[in-house]
């Protein structure tokens, strides 16, 4: 099943072109990778394919539903979005944070749901916050908060995951159990998500596919295997990548 198709998609900022005639397909299951170097173009590209700015030319679809014409509501029911930088937040404790993940589902006067309450603390528990439920949000430290955002995804339950750097402020064990959490999750409810990243490994260890944006050529997808190779990624960086071979699979170091 398709979840977010664009095509022939341009899209440009600053007088920069990110992409053009750029088609694109996430299906039911698949976890893709976003990868380029800074101002390449990641962030653009997401909030286009989210609908939050307008491609310059092309059409998106959320589940065979153009995106531009989507009420917010509808949207945000479908898709979540994990924004890189969301500093700017009224006061409020951990729990009624999370609880907003269930605003979507709610109707215009109604209150949350002992079973919404529930879903809001099994994510909770499911980021390691459970204990930090009633605590005001700005004593989080960056890793807590990137956390707590993730549960109010959770909560959220969308199909469609479009996530900017979910890795952000990750120490290396929360980043394996979350990115290892979403991607499950992606699987059981054959959902999709694509997310950018500047983690090489965790690229090669958590996505099906890519997408490349390159600073001097146009973008390119395809699978992990054709994509994560020496060559490509020297090009995609700038600047010499190896790949090595290790009992516990490939890694990629900057040389
Ligand atoms: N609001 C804006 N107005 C004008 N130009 C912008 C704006 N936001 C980003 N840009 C420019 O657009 C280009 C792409 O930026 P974008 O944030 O999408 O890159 P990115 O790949 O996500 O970068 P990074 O890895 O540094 O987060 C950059 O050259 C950036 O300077």
């Amino acid at each position: 099943m398709n979840c977010l198709t664009a095509k022939q998609l341009k899209i440009s900022i600053s007088g920069k072109t990110i992409c053009q005639q750029f088609d694109l397909q996430l299906n039911a299951g698949e976890v893709w990778g976003i990868l380029g170097g800074n101002g390449a173009g990641k962030t653009t590209l997401l909030h286009t394919l989210a609908g939050f700015r307008a491609a310059d030319q092309g059409e998106i679809r959320l589940f065979d539903q153009a995106i531009a014409q989507l009420k917010p509501r509808t949207r945000a029911q479908q898709m979540g979005f994990l924004l890189q930088d969301d500093q700017a937040q009224f006061p409020a404790t951990v729990l009624e944070t999370v609880l907003q993940g269930r605003h979507p589902h709610l109707g215009f006067w109604q209150w949350e749901s002992p079973e919404d309450y529930l879903l809001a603390e099994q994510a909770l528990l499911k980021v390691g916050l459970a204990d930090y439920a009633h605590r005001p949000i700005e004593q989080l430290s960056g890793g807590e908060r990137q956390r707590l955002k993730i549960a109010t995804l959770l909560v959220q339950q969308p199909k469609v995951w479009l996530l900017d750097e979910p890795a952000n402020h990750l120490d290396l064990h929360h980043q394996i159990e979350l990115l290892s959490l979403l991607t499950a999750q992606i699987k059981v409810v054959q959902g999709c998500l694509l997310m950018s990243l500047h983690d090489l490994n965790l690229a090669q260890r958590f996505c099906d596919k890519l997408i490349l944006l390159y600073p001097d050529q146009p973008p390119e997808q395809g699978c992990v295997a054709d994509l994560l190779v020496e060559e490509k990624l020297s090009q995609l960086y700038q600047h010499p990548i190896r790949c090595l071979e290790t009992d516990a699979g490939r890694v990629f170091i900057a040389g």
